[in-house]
């Protein structure tokens, strides 16, 4: 089939790469001159493991093209996939502005049936706005689909590939057709294409995202408790997570969830909420445990060091949001490091995929390491903020020798206190006891 993709970031790089790899024709089209020249020099501009093989190989086959003109990349295609940014708006809400403009630009473009179909995350009722704002200037035939995707970056080719489900809002037969045709490959891969209206499918998007962060906020509560009672959160975890009806994914605690998404999206679910005059109480609390989760490690730092951080210097492990991507939004390290730079200390750090975005965002608010353990030298304590697989298992003798003194503060639970007492750290984690 013939599919346009409107926006090259994370979702419509892997959407459009990710289609051509399954023998379609895709067009991105993206407002961004630069993006779209390196894109067609076959120069990737996200992170993503397994994503440029992918690319490069349909980028040479000519199944994947890149354009910044929207009339031509639209003019052949059968569906166009919308994966524009709706970024929090002043109050909270999803900012529509990209979504409704591009609409509005396709009404004074389109000439022949197309599907069009929300891929962001969108509010309820935006099938219908996208519509309204299309009908601006087009009366010929179209149908707007809402297709929210699910995929996890750093393992999103995998995710897009083999998704758990893919949920289709459609009230359209003609428009159902159309995606279950371009569905099938991935259903022959034995996942369901759930169909539904387009106000389901825009909810079950923010239903799922915010499911999750409750997931996480529950325990990173449980986490607090476990330290005010003594209990160990790796085995409450293991003893909660074995239960089936809860599942053991996304129950691991730790300096609270960051990233492009679920702040957002929790966020916009709670504004939609508060417009129809419904008080979502538990996001609520959802969005204030993660605020206070992302300094949770501050206060034991304030302590070691009797709340005096002028002149102390510390090294600081993962920036990503998460590991296996170069994403800085929204990431719990840029708020420690906020926190530390106030308090008069200085910080070196190092991630191993999202140094240049760190270095544009900070510059030289912070020293920037050349790997891991150039980032220890001199420093009073490690920290560790995000759990990149380089950092599980650390040549120990290094650390030791190159920090001042034998303090790491752990904000993903990397080590199992066991070990770490024998080798003499002070060493403190999120909802476990202090070793000392
Ligand atoms: N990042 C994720 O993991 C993820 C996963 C699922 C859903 N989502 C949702 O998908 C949407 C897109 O997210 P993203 O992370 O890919 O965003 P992004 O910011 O990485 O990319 C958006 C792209 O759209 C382009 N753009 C902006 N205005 C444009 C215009 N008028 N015409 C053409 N291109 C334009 C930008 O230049 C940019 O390349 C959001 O709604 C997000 O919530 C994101
Ligand atoms: O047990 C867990 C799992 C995750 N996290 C944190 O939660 C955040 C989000 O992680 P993850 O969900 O893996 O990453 P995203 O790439 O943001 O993916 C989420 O957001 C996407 C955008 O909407 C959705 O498509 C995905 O399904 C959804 O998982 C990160 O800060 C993680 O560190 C935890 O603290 N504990």
């Amino acid at each position: 089939m013939k599919i346009a993709v409107i926006g090259t970031g994370y979702v419509g790089l892997v959407t459009g790469t990710c289609f051509a790899e399954t023998g379609n024709n895709v067009i991105c089209v993206d407002i961004d001159v630069t993006k779209v020249q390196k894109l067609t020099n076959g120069e990737i501009t996200i992170y993503e493991p397994g994503l440029e093989k992918l690319f490069l190989r349909n980028l040479k086959e000519d199944r994947l093209n890149f354009t910044t003109d929207l009339t031509e990349g639209i003019k052949d295609a059968e569906i166009i996939f919308l994966a524009l940014p709706t970024p929090p708006g002043e109050d909270g809400s999803a900012d529509l502005k990209y979504i409704l403009g591009v609409s509005e630009e396709l009404g004074k473009i389109l000439t022949d049936y197309k599907v069009i179909v929300d891929k962001s995350t969108v509010p309820v009722g935006t099938a219908a706005k996208v519509k309204a704002a299309i009908e601006k200037n087009y009366k010929g035939e179209f149908d707007v689909v809402s297709n929210p995707e699910f995929l996890r970056e750093g393992v999103a080719v995998d995710d897009f590939m083999k998704p758990d489900r893919v949920v289709i809002g459609a009230s359209s037969e003609r428009a159902r057709n159309v995606m279950g045709q371009l569905y099938a490959p991935f259903v022959r891969q034995g996942n369901p294409v759930i169909y539904m209206d387009e106000k389901s499918a825009e909810l079950t998007k923010y239903a799922a995202n915010s499911f999750l962060a409750t997931k996480i906020s529950f325990m990173n509560e449980i986490a607090q408790l476990c330290e005010l009672l003594g209990a160990d959160v790796d085995q409450v975890r293991k003893g909660v997570g074995s239960d089936e009806r809860i599942g053991r994914r996304f129950l691991f605690p730790g300096i609270g969830y960051g990233g492009s998404c679920f702040p957002k999206d929790v966020q916009a679910l709670v504004k939609s909420s508060v417009e129809v005059n419904y008080d979502f109480q538990i996001l609520n609390a959802v969005m204030d445990v993660n605020e206070k989760q992302k300094l949770h490690l501050m206060p034991k730092i304030n302590a070691y060091f009797n709340n005096d951080l002028k002149g102390k210097h510390f090294a600081l492990w993962g920036l990503a949001f998460k590991p296996n991507t170069d994403d800085i939004r929204e990431a719990p390290a840029l708020y420690m490091i906020d926190e530390l730079v106030k308090a008069g200390a200085t910080v070196s750090v190092f991630d191993p995929e999202a140094m240049n975005n760190v270095k544009k965002l900070l510059g030289d608010k912070v020293e920037y390491a050349e790997n891991q353990y150039a980032a220890l030298n001199n420093a009073d304590a490690l920290i560790i903020a995000t759990e990149w697989n380089e950092f599980r298992t650390p040549d120990f003798l290094k650390i030791v020798t190159s920090l001042k003194n034998k303090v790491i503060f752990d904000g993903r639970n990397l080590f199992e206190t066991k070990a770490i007492k024998e080798l003499g750290f002070h060493y403190e984690s999120v909802g476990r006891a202090t070793v000392n």
